[in-house]
């Protein structure tokens, strides 16, 4: 069986996508753009989301997220911050609720 998809996947997507240059790529064209247009566009997918959300639709919350995270992937990459980075500011905030414990734990 495949092994499931990440949000690192996704990121290496976005970074070698972005800096191909291929000009049928809707990631390297959104780049172009530059980091404002980026932050508009997940704006947009982030409003999108809640929408869903807050209507109760599941499938449509399901598939706007997924634009949200992409365009969060765009975002990050645009502006040069490694996802890694995000993942360590969370980390260093699981020591405040004591869930850190149970995260190492393994699953029942
Ligand atoms: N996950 C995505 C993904 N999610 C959403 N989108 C694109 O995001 C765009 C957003 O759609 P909208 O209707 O909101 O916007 P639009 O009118 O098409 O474009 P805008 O002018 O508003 O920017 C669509 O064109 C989608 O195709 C994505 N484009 C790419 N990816 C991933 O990136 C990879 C590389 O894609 P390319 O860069 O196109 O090669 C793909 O294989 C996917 O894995």
């Amino acid at each position: 069986m495949d092994a499931p998809f990440t949000l690192d996947d996704l990121v290496a997507i976005v970074r070698e996508r972005g800096r191909s240059g291929d000009p049928g790529s809707y990631t390297a064209k959104l780049i172009a753009k530059g980091p404002a247009r980026v932050a508009k566009k997940f704006g947009e997918e982030a409003v999108e989301t809640v929408i869903a959300a807050v209507e109760g639709d599941a499938a449509a919350l399901t598939s706007e997220a997924a634009d949200m995270l992409y365009h969060f992937a765009v975002l990050l990459e645009v502006r040069g911050v490694a996802l890694d980075a995000v993942m360590a500011e969370l980390a260093g905030r699981t020591g405040r609720t004591g869930l850190e414990e149970k995260a190492s734990r393994p699953p029942e």
